[in-house]
């Protein structure tokens, strides 16, 4: 830790520093860069279209071949990661939720797809069984209760299906016990060992999740809450717990979500273990700036970009955000 060292004022005056733009831009310690970006996407069934999600504007669900062209377009930005959500078919959503590891659900077809056509663009995927599952649970309910071991059964199966669509990057984000060690010892079996995971190793259950679950029609479908898997955000020190086990079982990426409510806890979580971390901004964190935007009761893009420098200070690598595409093109300039 860096010991601040001021000699008093007036040999001290921290005004110098800020006097133009020049010298700021010498003093500034932070960057946000597009690297920085990884860009959820939410993806529907169907051909040519998009649907947009009204509690976040700017925001559509879109069809296998726009998903496509956003990843060319992400490509062509310099946004080096994509990753997808699904817009299951309710009918396809079962107790067993057994969609969830078919070779051809949408998630799969559109990780094909966008490896197809942009190759070098980094596919992530999310690992949960709540888009499949009819109860709108992360795991796989009996008599009410979220079991933990079958679910994690079902998730490795999840998570080889969508390495074997060629799935770059792998997002558990259902919050089960044990479930990254049984991952990568699946994919290592598998030949799948250069397959990232990136555990959403300190996922709060948050209200923030809202406009999410519109998106990906899971509002309905929720049957209860996630208390029982999802962080309390009360805590702080079960986080690091949490990160801490993740690593030890092979993740090799770690994610704090939401962000902006949570970054105490990134700042913790990047001190204590080094990895690589990243932060998601979350769909009610892109909800509310987009709707006091929309407003007029704050400036939008400030907003937009103030947010997101937030968490490179709180010592992210990087941030999953809605935002990824509108951040790039300002970037760019
Ligand atoms: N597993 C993914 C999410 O829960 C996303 C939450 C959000 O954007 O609100």
């Amino acid at each position: 830790m860096p010991n601040p060292i001021t000699a008093p004022f007036p040999a001290t005056r921290m005004r110098r520093l800020k006097r133009s733009a020049a010298l700021r831009g010498l003093a500034q310690e932070n960057v946000l860069t597009v690297q920085d970006l990884i860009w959820p996407v939410f993806v529907m069934d169907g051909e040519d279209a998009q649907t947009p999600v009204p509690s976040m504007p700017g925001v559509a669900r879109l069809t296998v071949d726009h998903v496509v062209e956003a990843a060319r377009e992400a490509h062509d930005l310099g946004i080096p990661a994509i990753c997808l959500f699904p817009y299951t078919d309710p009918k396809l959503k079962t107790q067993g939720c057994e969609e969830a590891w078919s070779r051809d659900n949408l998630s799969n077809r559109a990780t094909r797809a966008i490896k197809a056509a942009v190759p070098d663009i980094a596919v992530m995927t999310d690992v949960a069984l709540d888009p499949y599952n009819i109860n709108g649970h992360d795991g796989i309910v009996r008599d009410g209760v979220i079991v933990n071991d079958e679910s994690v059964e079902a998730l490795v199966k999840m998570a080889l299906a969508q390495a074997e669509a060629g799935a770059d990057i792998l997002g558990p984000s259902d919050m089960m016990d044990g479930r990254i060690g049984a991952m990568r010892t699946a994919l290592e079996a598998a030949g799948h060992q250069d397959v990232a995971i990136l555990s959403y190793a300190a996922k709060y259950a948050s209200a923030f999740y809202g406009p999410f679950r519109d998106a990906v029609g899971a509002s309905g479908a929720l049957v209860g809450d996630k208390k029982t898997y999802q962080m309390n955000p009360a805590n702080s020190d079960e986080a690091l717990r949490l990160v801490g086990r993740d690593l030890a079982e092979g993740a090799d990426m770690v994610m704090v979500k939401p962000g902006l409510p949570y970054l105490d806890i990134c700042r913790r979580v990047k001190d204590q273990f080094g990895a690589p971390t990243y932060a998601y901004q979350v769909s009610g964190e892109y909800a509310m700036i987009m709707g006091a935007g929309a407003q007029g009761w704050i400036n939008e893009e400030q907003v937009m970009m103030e947010s997101l420098i937030a968490f490179k200070r709180a010592g992210c690598d990087g941030i999953l955000t809605y935002f990824a595409p509108r951040v790039a093109r300002l970037l760019r300039g």
